[in-house]
């Protein structure tokens, strides 16, 4: 724990070289879902694990709970080695960590209050304490009203508001989001994004949040790791990560979610329709903003024209970037590219051939 190390923020969750190899379907086949990773989650953060499908992530974040168990390395939750617990010594460990899921996995037969006051009647509380509990999640998660009726009759997003207030029911330290908005619209999966967000700032809930989108992480998530192949091939702040990206899958990831650099395509086009020296310049928070790129123009007297390009936010900081057609003295264009380097990476696409 961060006492003992020093550092400045304690770990809830703490991979210690952990793998976990499956037998593969021929005999004396293995699959290694999970390769040798050592990593923290820190408590009262929202950490996502981003990767392609296959990668890893949810048997990772499944080792966090126990619902699968190491076959190599350890997990340390709380404080509490995993490794060496038997079943009746995890119960106590699993009853501290929420889940929920794509799929929802709401009972049929129940209706929505019922649902919720599930895992408090598996818990022992008293019928009382349920109903009390049961209104005041439901009141959170903004479905009061909705607490008689089935979830056959609820919409995606209703029901995985369902799904996060029975995994809160128990008042977990950390809530573990498999894929939860993936079967969901856009706008619905804003509205459960801002749900985890308030689980994480108002209750204080350590969220771990699996996804193989981009714009999941980018939305919501602090720190960040991306995986591949059963490693973590990358972890940081969402941010850094996503503005510097030094493993191939990352730059795919980020590309997906960022269509501002013109493709080969693009440039050709750009190139038909302007004559002037073109080049892509990135915005984010170093660079301030696109204010930046304007007053370095203003200062070298070139003028300059956005004709492609993005600004979007990643963990609700600015990034993207720019391209621009400049038009001026050559000596000037060129000394106000060299000024742009200073401050933000330039890709310099150059003049269209004369
Ligand atoms: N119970 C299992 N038995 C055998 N192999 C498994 C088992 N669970 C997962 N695997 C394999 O482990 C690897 C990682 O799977 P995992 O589900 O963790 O990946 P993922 O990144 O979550 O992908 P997805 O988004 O598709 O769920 C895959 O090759 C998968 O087939």
């Amino acid at each position: 724990m961060s006492a003992a190390t020093g550092a400045a923020t304690s770990s809830i969750v703490r991979f210690e070289g952990a793998s976990k190899v499956f037998p593969g379907r021929r005999r004396g086949a293995e699959v290694r879902a999970v390769s040798d990773v050592t990593l923290d989650i820190h408590e009262g953060e929202i950490f996502g694990v981003i990767g392609h499908s296959g990668a890893g992530k949810s048997t990772l974040v499944r080792l966090i709970n126990a619902l699968e168990r190491t076959t190599g390395g350890d997990v340390i939750v709380d404080g509490v080695a995993l490794a060496a617990l038997n079943e009746s010594r995890l119960r106590p460990v699993r009853a501290g960590i929420g889940m929920v899921f794509q799929q929802f996995n709401l009972l049929a037969s129940r209706t929505v209050a019922g649902n919720v006051a599930y895992p408090l009647e598996v818990a022992g509380w008293s019928r009382s304490r349920r109903e009390a509990r049961v209104v005041e999640l439901l009141d959170f998660v903004g479905l009061s009203e909705k607490a008689g009726v089935h979830p056959s009759a609820l919409s995606g997003g209703q029901k995985q508001r369902v799904g996060i207030a029975r995994a809160l029911a128990t008042n977990p330290r950390i809530l573990l989001a498999d894929e939860a908005t993936s079967a969901l619209d856009p706008e619905t999966t804003r509205d459960v994004l801002d749900l985890l967000q308030r689980v994480n700032r108002e209750l204080g809930v350590t969220v771990v949040v699996i996804t193989h989108e981009m714009d999941v992480v980018r939305s919501i998530c602090h720190r960040v790791a991306v995986m591949d192949r059963g490693r973590v091939v990358e972890v940081g702040q969402a941010y850094q990560v996503f503005s510097a990206p030094a493993h191939d899958v990352t730059r795919r990831f980020v590309a997906t979610a960022l269509r501002d650099r013109p493709s080969p395509e693009v440039l050709e086009r750009l190139r038909a329709r302007h004559t002037g020296h073109i080049v892509t310049v990135g915005v984010d928070e170093v660079a301030g903003s696109s204010a930046v790129l304007t007053r370095t123009l203003r200062e070298h007297g070139v003028d300059g024209t956005v004709v492609f390009g993005g600004i979007t936010e990643v963990a609700e900081r600015p990034y993207g970037s720019l391209t621009v057609e400049l038009v001026g003295d050559p000596a000037a264009v060129e000394a106000s590219v060299a000024a742009l380097r200073d401050v933000t990476w330039v890709d310099d696409h150059g003049r269209a051939a004369a």
